[in-house]
Order: structure tokens, then sequence, then C-alpha cells
């Protein structure tokens, strides 16, 4: 420092005592200790990602199965995606032993996403229509047994054709992802109970995948379904298996499209609408697929929740 243009050499040094003392003693980092499958660490932790983290003071270090969880760490936050019962015990004995640790999320939480009927139904008793918009989701009903009472079971609830049959229980495997789109209810009898039957509600094949991560949120296009007209709904009868037409490599942000179909949906209603859904489930990281019914400004249907996508 220059006092009247001389250099105080004592308050020098204090500054740079000071400076390496900062340098010696960094802030503490926060360890994240992380049980994931293989597919998962592959797509999530990318050696990129651990530079970034590292960077701001986050330490990613793996979990081991093999040992008790106590044992490992000590961790600040344990990141988690295993399925199963065992592992959801593991999780639940080690939070209630240590408090302390914040746990993404509670394996109770995180359950409740785990079936497509479930998933949906805090988006049901939410009321958002003073929210620049309107949130719904689909009609639907669960079938549980016996594919032969479908066709009736579909009349008798008046669901409207065509629909998506989606497995009721979402676990992970390709199997539960394996979905059909039903152009007559008779051809439903083909499928594998138990299911979701869900109305297809046309949107101009533009889904928004709306990311939520603590109170951070991210909406991203993507690439998904045509509209299925009246026409084509008269002339087609049977079920088809329909591939993952919105993953991560149908993106359609660069994507020249309609302004009416394109356009993100209400900044507001998002927020209202994460942190509703944050609380009333209780998770902290999971993502919202929305559509816009089409030929609609503001209505906006929810189809699925996916906790922890990448
Ligand atoms: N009710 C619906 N109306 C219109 N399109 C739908 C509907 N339900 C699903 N789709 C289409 O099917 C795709 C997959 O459906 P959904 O997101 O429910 O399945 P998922 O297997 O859980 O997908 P994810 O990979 O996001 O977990 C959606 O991205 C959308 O393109
Ligand atoms: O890897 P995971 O098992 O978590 O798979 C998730 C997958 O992420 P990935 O891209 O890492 O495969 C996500 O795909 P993108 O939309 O981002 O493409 C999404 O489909 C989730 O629903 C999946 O979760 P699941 O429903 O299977 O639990
Ligand atoms: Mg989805
Ligand atoms: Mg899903």
């Amino acid at each position: 420092m220059r006092i009247n243009g001389e250099i105080s050499h004592i308050e020098e040094e204090e500054e740079m005592q000071t400076l390496s003392l900062a340098i010696r003693q960094p802030e503490k980092l926060v360890v994240v200790g992380y049980a994931l499958t293989s597919k998962k660490k592959k797509s999530f932790l990318q050696p990129k990602l651990e530079v970034v983290a590292r960077n701001k003071g986050i330490l990613f270090i793996a979990i081991d199965l093999n040992r008790p969880l106590s044992d490992q760490g000590p961790f600040d936050v344990v990141l988690h995606k295993l399925s199963g019962k065992d592992w959801r015990e593991v999780i639940e004995d080690y939070q209630q032993k240590h408090p302390e640790v914040t746990v993404l999320d509670p394996p109770d939480a995180i359950h409740h996403l785990h079936n497509r009927q479930s998933m949906l139904q805090d988006v049901a008793d939410l009321n958002l229509s003073d929210c620049n918009g309107k949130v719904c989701i689909p009609r639907q009903m669960v079938i549980n047994k016996d594919p032969s009472s479908i066709p009736h079971e579909v009349t008798k609830a008046g669901l409207k054709l065509p629909l998506v049959a989606k497995p009721l229980v979402v676990d992970g495997t390709a199997k539960s992802h394996e979905l059909f789109l039903a152009y007559d209810q008779f051809s439903l009898s083909e499928l594998e109970p138990p299911l979701v039957l869900q109305e297809f509600v046309n949107h101009g094949g533009v889904l928004f995948k709306v990311y939520i991560v603590g109170e951070a949120i991210k909406v991203v296009r993507r690439f998904s379904l045509p509209n299925v007209s009246k026409r084509e709904l008269e002339k087609v009868t049977g079920v088809f298996r329909f591939p993952r037409v919105s993953s991560a490599a149908a993106s359609a942000d660069d994507a020249d499209l309609d302004p009416s179909v394109g356009e993100l949906p209400p900044r507001p209603l998002l927020e209202r609408l994460a942190r509703e859904l944050r609380c009333r489930l209780g998770l902290r990281l999971f993502n919202i697929d929305m559509i816009r019914e089409h030929g609609t400004k503001d209505v906006f249907y929810v189809i699925d929740i996916n906790y922890f996508p990448v």
C-alpha cells in the first residue's frame, strides 16, 4: 500500500502474510459420495464435470457398495441413483444415523416416481390457473391385469383414442421405457399389463424437458411424436411400438420451429410449477416432460417426471 507516494513495508508484509495463509488454507472441500449405475456414471460424471466441480471445491468420491456406508467418507452429500430394496434400506439407515449429510434424494420420494400413476398425482392436485397458463395431466387409467378387459375398461372410462400405453412401473430398465401408440381399444388386449393408458395429446411434435436442480430451472426442447389427425385415426387400427423419440439425441433447440410450437412455456409458470413440485415431491433433482396442447398458447400437459436425469 502506498502512503504519500511511499510504500509502507509493514503493511505490505502483513498483506502478503494474509495472502499466503489464504493459499495454504483452501476452503473446505464439499465431498460428494456417489452411488450410480455404470451407465449413469458414464453419462453424468464426465471428466470435464469433475474438473469444473473440483475448481469450485467439490470432490466426487465413489461409494463402495461392498463396505458399510458409515465407514466411508465423511461425505457432505450423498448422490445416488440405484434401484432395489437393499439400497433403499442402506440409504435410509445412513440418513438416520447421519442427519447432517444431504442425501439426494430421499428414497421414498424417488420411489414415488417409479410408478407412472403416482408420479403425476401431484401435478393433477395443483391449481396454477393464475400463472400465465394452465398445467394439466392427460386423462389416464391403470390396467393391472386381464388384458382382455381393456377394450371394455377404456370405453367405460371414456378415454379418447389414440392412447399411449406405458409400463406402469419405471425401474430404470429398457423395458420400462417400451411405449406403444394405440389407434383402437381392441388391439390393446395384445399388451402386457400392468400398464398406464394415457390419452395422446397433439402437441406439434415438440416436447419441453424442464430440469430442476434445487432452485435452478433449465428448459430444453426435444423432438417428439407428431400430431395424429382425425383422418389418420379413422384409417389406422392397431398398436405400434415406438422408439425413444425424445432422447438426448433428439434435441430441437437449434431447429427452425414454428414459434407457436417451439416457444418455451412462460417462466413464471415454470417457476411456480417447479417450486410446488419440489416441495410436494420432496425432491431436488428431477425433470418434468411437458407438452403444449396443439393450437393453444398456454395449455400444457405434464406427461412424465424422471428422477435425476442427466
Ligand atoms: N400423453 C402423451 N401425449 C403425447 N405424446 C406423448 C404422451 N406420452 C408420451 N408421449 C411421447 O412419448 C415419449 C415418451 O413418453 P414418456 O416420457 O412418458 O416415456 P419415458 O420412457 O418415461 O421417457 P424418458 O426417457 O423421458 O423417461 C414422450 O417424450 C413423448 O414424445
Ligand atoms: O441413465 P439413467 O438410467 O438415469 O437413464 C435416464 C436417461 O439418462 P441417460 O441419458 O443418462 O441414459 C434419461 O435420458 P435422456 O432423456 O437424458 O436422454 C431419461 O430417459 C431418464 O428417464 C432415464 O432414467 P430412468 O427412467 O431410466 O431411470
Ligand atoms: Mg419422458
Ligand atoms: Mg420417464
